[in-house]
């Protein structure tokens, strides 16, 4: 089974309850989702493997460490998962970046997919894929099933807001991704939205409400 991290870091739970703020304009919505994904993808990567290398430092040759293997990607779902990229990529500059496009049907909410253009190499990368709310899990679970179709199987998945419907859906589907919460919540009402929540997530970002 999967590893389940929630978030428990201060600042990454004093920026969540400001999000939520009904009153929170696109304007900070927008900076603090790129600040939380920030800090998040500092928790996200504490495992990853490091090997040694030699170097010459201007004094002497010494042993550092360095990241093993291959760079990583970073997959975000639009649209509101391009909300946290600049945040990922202040911490992994040297990441590629993926496209995948999926919106909620507002009326069945199902999944449906409109583009997908990942990093040529991506079968060979660690990818973390990126979405603020994870739901009924419909959208990441078939985002993660779209990376697996085409050879990826190396991936993370972090939300920012995740309702426990969501999460089970996602364990289920997918039980070798490892999942990052920044906060859990109590459930999904009955459009599907996660209660407490901030709302349509997508929308707080690009002002479109
Ligand atoms: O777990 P689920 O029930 O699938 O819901 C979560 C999805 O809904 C939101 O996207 P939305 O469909 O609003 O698209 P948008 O990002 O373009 O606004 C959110 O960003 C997730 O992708
Ligand atoms: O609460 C929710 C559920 C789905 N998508 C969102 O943006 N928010
Ligand atoms: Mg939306």
């Amino acid at each position: 089974m999967s590893k389940v991290m929630i978030m428990d870091h201060p600042l990454i739970q004093h920026k969540i309850g400001l999000i939520r703020k009904v009153d929170t304009g696109s304007k900070d919505f927008r900076q603090m989702i790129g600040e939380i994904a920030m800090l998040m993808c500092y928790e996200a990567t504490r495992d990853l493997k490091l090997q040694d290398v030699e170097i010459t430092t201007p004094i002497c040759t010494t042993t550092v460490k360095e990241l093993q293997g291959k760079k990583l990607a970073i997959v975000p779902i639009l649209r509101a998962g391009l909300g946290m990229v600049d945040g990922m990529l202040t911490m992994i500059p040297a990441a590629k970046v993926g496209h995948i496009g999926l919106y909620r049907d507002p009326e069945t909410l199902n999944p449906v997919e409109y583009y997908c253009k990942l990093p040529a190499d991506c079968s060979e990368r660690e990818v973390f894929v990126v979405d603020p709310m994870l739901a009924t899990g419909g959208s990441s679970v078939a985002a993660l099933q779209m990376l697996k179709d085409k050879g990826v199987n190396n991936i993370r998945f972090m939300c920012i807001i995740a309702a426990p419907e969501g999460l089970k859906k996602m364990q289920e589907a997918h039980p070798d991704v490892d999942v990052y919460i920044g906060a859990m919540d109590d459930h999904l009402n009955d459009h599907g939205y996660i209660v407490p929540g901030l709302g349509d997530a997508g929308d707080r970002i690009f002002g479109t409400k």
